[in-house]
């Protein structure tokens, strides 16, 4: 029987030392780190996420402002809000909530975002950073999956790392991750032919690809580590992922559940990377 990675429990002991390290930056500099998360339209999962990374912040002594837009905002008015953003000394990280109303286009505001104030780590400025491997702001799923490897105490260095799904939020960015911590990485997705001879060889398996319980025993080498990305709904409309828990979890190693694993690291990430921008800001 595999490990479950606990990642719940492992995002509230990593926001207990986030929320001291805060707590020593305000004492010495009198600065409170600020985060302003804006959310356009009523996605009722969105507004869940919001509510709760606006909860957290607050818990971690962040100075945390939410800006509700109604579903019909323009292009224009959003880009407006995120520019007077850009100028706020107060706000040191800044978070649009995805998905835009798709009369928007993501990417041109994402774009507009200050790269020194992108805490999502979406801005092109960052992604590029990150390639290079310079100072760059790390998006927050992928900076929470390192972190889950990690607690397993296994090294990552000299493995063989198969990342699922090839999205620029997760499955790029994640193997880009794995390579800086020198694992041997292979990105595969829905054209990737006999996938289950390329996710065989993985010690580290990442999976991002969307479709529920897609990952089977089959694909799996036997006591990998697997990290499931998925937020799906199975046949009864419950929340799965995009592994077969009940079915890999005797192969693999290690395995993170959904609900419990990657999702409670994302807000952890963030609320790191706001402090690591009120760092950069505050000389
Ligand atoms: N600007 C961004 N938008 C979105 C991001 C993001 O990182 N930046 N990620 C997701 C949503 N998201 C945070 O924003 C997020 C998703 C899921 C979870 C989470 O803790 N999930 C729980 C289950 C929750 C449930 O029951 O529905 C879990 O996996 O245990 C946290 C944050 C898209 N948008």
């Amino acid at each position: 029987m595999g490990h479950i990675i606990n990642g719940k429990q492992i995002a509230a002991q990593t926001q207990v030392s986030i929320t001291e390290r805060i707590e020593a930056f305000t004492a010495e500099t009198g600065v409170k780190p600020g985060l302003t998360v804006v959310l356009v339209g009523e996605d009722q999962a969105s507004q869940v996420y919001v509510r709760n990374k606006e909860k957290r912040a607050v818990a971690a002594g962040i100075n945390s402002a939410v800006i509700r837009l109604e579903a019909t905002t323009s292009e224009a008015e959003l880009l407006a809000v995120v520019e007077q953003l850009n100028q706020a000394e107060e706000v040191h990280g800044i978070l649009v909530q995805l998905p835009l109303p798709k009369t928007i286009d993501a990417d041109k505001v994402l774009d507009r975002i200050s790269p020194l104030k992108d805490v999502d780590g979406f801005h092109p400025i960052n992604v590029g950073n990150l390639a290079i491997g310079k100072e760059a702001f790390v998006p927050c799923t992928p900076a929470g999956i390192i972190r889950l490897i990690k607690s397993t105490g296994e090294t990552i260095a000299g493995k063989e790392a198969v990342v699922v799904g090839r999205s620029n939020i997760v499955g790029k960015p994640v193997a880009q991750l794995l390579l800086q911590e020198n694992a041997t990485v292979t990105i595969a997705h829905s054209r990737t032919t006999d996938l289950a001879a390329v996710t065989k060889r993985a010690d580290i398996l990442v999976v991002a690809t969307g479709l529920a319980k897609f990952i089977k025993k089959e694909h799996l080498k036997p006591g990998a580590i697997v990290i499931d990305v998925g937020m799906d709904r199975d046949e009864n409309n419950r929340l799965c992922g995009d592994v077969d828990f009940d079915d890999c979890i005797d192969v693999a190693g290690y395995l993170t559940p959904v609900p419990g694993g990657v999702g409670p690291m994302t807000i952890t990430m963030l609320l790191e990377n706001t402090l690591i921008s009120a760092e950069r800001h505050t000389n």
